[in-house]
């Protein structure tokens, strides 16, 4: 039987005491001497999912040398603690659970929920909450309580990447029941036994929740993070004007896809003389990551002096029924606005031929579907591009659109490519080929950290538009001269305070920005104060 513990007893923590013991190292304790112990101790353990739990236990001990680690260490660890291993991580929470380390509110708090956000401690320390219902976590689909590893990921994410303060990070997970039978079934599930809620029960919930928020945590962000399609765009557009919240799966997918585009375009043009306003975009995926990056793409062309009607002639948009047109029966209303008007043919729903019809010079995948980009489809990019560019941006890898190695061998090492969560580089005929990582990761820690100095009452998507800009113009020399996409991630914290001043810059320009005294500063002064804003831990980086 489950039982539900009252707010109470949940917050007394009493199920969690610690026993006493020593504080004082070994008198010879050594901390550089400590740090490589613990990349052995990481290193030994033989998968991912044992990594994930090393880790998670080390920030528990010591969280200033787990992220002082995670710094120096960007590109071994941030796939552990992210994707795609965080994907497993959540697949198996209830079962690989230690200790609470975010909130849950369960619908049965509804009624109750601003005494359930009370009990976080550090409560006027808060100032980013990621929150997810776990209802589409990665393309993993509902996972229920178990999501909450990908609001825990991403706030490491702030940590590293942009400096926030640990006490600043709130993950939560909104419990509220879960579709997928085999949670229900688990013993060791974690989470309430119960279908989701109606959609009037949800709006009632969600609603009591952000003002409950607001109310408890009054200098927060929120970011939302992997609700189903519907609920995204839903949640968005009813909080974006009230509350500061935006949504990392369309804004900051949207935000983080152009950047790489305008890097991708640039270099295809190298090759074709392309310019901007002939580019042809198909997006394969029409959920809120694909039509949260077609919005995006929109905004740019109009943003460079493009009519709507142009912008929108350039994007196609596909979803498991094929190409999406306007005459199609009961189409979803996130997918309207693409819904294309001037196919008047039989329904295309094979992509070579859909490929074959559009012509594009860009595909995007964000289908959740392993290996849909096929030898015939890569073949059929190529045919019509020198320079093919092909982003397979599902998460996590094992749903990737198409292997790296494959998509270099298929186009004679002349793709363009990113993709949604890491691959290692690949050598072919003694030439390495690097690739670009698509993910959101590159610039939620800025668009947060530029809100939080902006004193920002809202984000804009001028906001988004500059950190995507201010990304896409921040690869360095020898990232131009690797062909990259995206910079690499060992620089990210320097990434984060270049698009966090676009960040405050575009809420200034916009009025929504509340610290006056930033903005007479010269660019200059005004990177400095954000680097110097950037929490640090203790420890013997070498790099911070
Ligand atoms: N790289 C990054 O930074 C990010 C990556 N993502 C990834 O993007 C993926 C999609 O996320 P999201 O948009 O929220 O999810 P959704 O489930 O809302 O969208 C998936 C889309 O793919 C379509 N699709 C599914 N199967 C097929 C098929 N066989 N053929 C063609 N289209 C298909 C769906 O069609 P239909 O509508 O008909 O069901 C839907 O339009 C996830 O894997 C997620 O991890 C998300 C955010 C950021
Ligand atoms: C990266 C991300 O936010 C996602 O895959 O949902
Ligand atoms: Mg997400």
């Amino acid at each position: 039987m489950q039982v539900q513990l009252n707010v109470a007893s949940r917050a007394s923590g009493k199920l969690f005491t610690k026993l006493p013991i020593p504080v004082v190292p070994p008198p010879n304790f050594s901390s550089a001497t400590h740090r490589a112990r613990c990349l052995a101790q990481l290193r030994s353990k033989s998968n991912g999912l044992e990594k994930y739990i090393y880790l998670n236990g080390l920030k528990e001990r010591d969280p200033s040398l787990f992220y002082s680690l995670l710094y120096d260490n960007m590109r071994e660890m941030v796939p552990i603690l992210y994707t795609p291993t965080v994907g497993d991580a959540c697949q198996n929470y209830s079962h690989i659970w230690r200790r609470p380390e975010g909130l849950y509110v369960s619908i049965g708090d509804k009624g109750r929920i601003r005494e359930v956000l009370a009990t976080w401690p550090n409560l006027h320390d808060a100032r980013i909450a990621v929150v997810t219902d776990g209802s589409r976590i990665l393309g993993l689909g509902d996972l229920g309580a178990n999501g909450l590893p990908i609001s825990v990921g991403k706030l490491d994410l702030y940590i590293a990447g942009a400096g926030i303060r640990p006490t600043s990070a709130v993950p939560i997970c909104l419990d509220l029941g879960t579709s997928t039978q085999k949670y229900l079934d688990d013993p060791l599930y974690i989470g309430v036994r119960r279908p989701r809620p109606e959609a009037a029960e949800m709006d009632e919930f969600m609603n009591e929740f952000m003002e409950a928020m607001t109310e408890v945590f009054p200098h927060l962000l929120v970011q939302f993070e992997d609700f189903s399609t519907d609920n995204a765009f839903k949640y968005l557009r009813l909080y974006r004007d009230r509350y500061r919240c935006f949504n990392d799966d369309i804004q900051g997918t949207g935000g983080v896809v152009l950047s790489g585009f305008l890097n991708a375009a640039r270099l295809s043009s190298d090759a074709s003389k392309r310019p901007l306003s002939d580019h042809r975009i198909l997006f394969f995926g029409a959920g809120s990551a694909g039509i949260g990056v077609a919005k995006q793409l929109l905004s740019f062309f109009k943003f460079q002096g493009m009519s709507e009607e142009d912008a929108k002639k350039q994007i196609w948009t596909v979803d498991s029924k094929g190409l999406i047109t306007a005459d199609r029966q009961g189409i979803q209303e996130h997918k309207k606005f693409f819904a294309r008007t001037d196919y008047d043919g039989p329904a295309l729903t094979n992509l070579v031929d859909i490929i074959n019809y559009v012509k594009p010079t860009a595909l995007l995948g964000l289908s959740t579907l392993r290996n849909a980009f096929t030898k015939d489809v890569v073949d059929a990019m190529v045919a019509h591009n020198p320079r093919p560019i092909i982003f397979p941006l599902s998460n996590p890898v094992a749903l990737s659109e198409v292997d790296y190695g494959d998509a270099v061998e298929w186009t004679d090492g002349k793709v363009i490519f990113a993709s949604g969560s890491p691959y290692t580089p690949f050598t072919r005929d003694g030439k390495k080929y690097e690739p670009g990582q698509g993910n959101n990761m590159y610039i939620f820690p800025g668009i947060g950290l530029g809100s939080l100095l902006s004193k920002a009452s809202h984000v804009t998507d001028s906001m988004v538009e500059q950190a995507s800009i201010a990304l896409a113009s921040s690869l360095n020399t020898d990232e131009h001269a690797h062909q990259l996409v995206y910079p690499r991630l060992d620089r990210i914290r320097d990434i984060s305070a270049r698009i966090a001043l676009a960040v405050v810059r575009a809420a200034q320009n916009a009025s929504v920005d509340n610290a006056p005294a930033l903005r007479h500063v010269t660019d200059s002064v005004l990177l400095a104060y954000i680097k110097e804003r950037m929490w640090q831990p203790r420890g013997e980086s070498s790099r911070m």
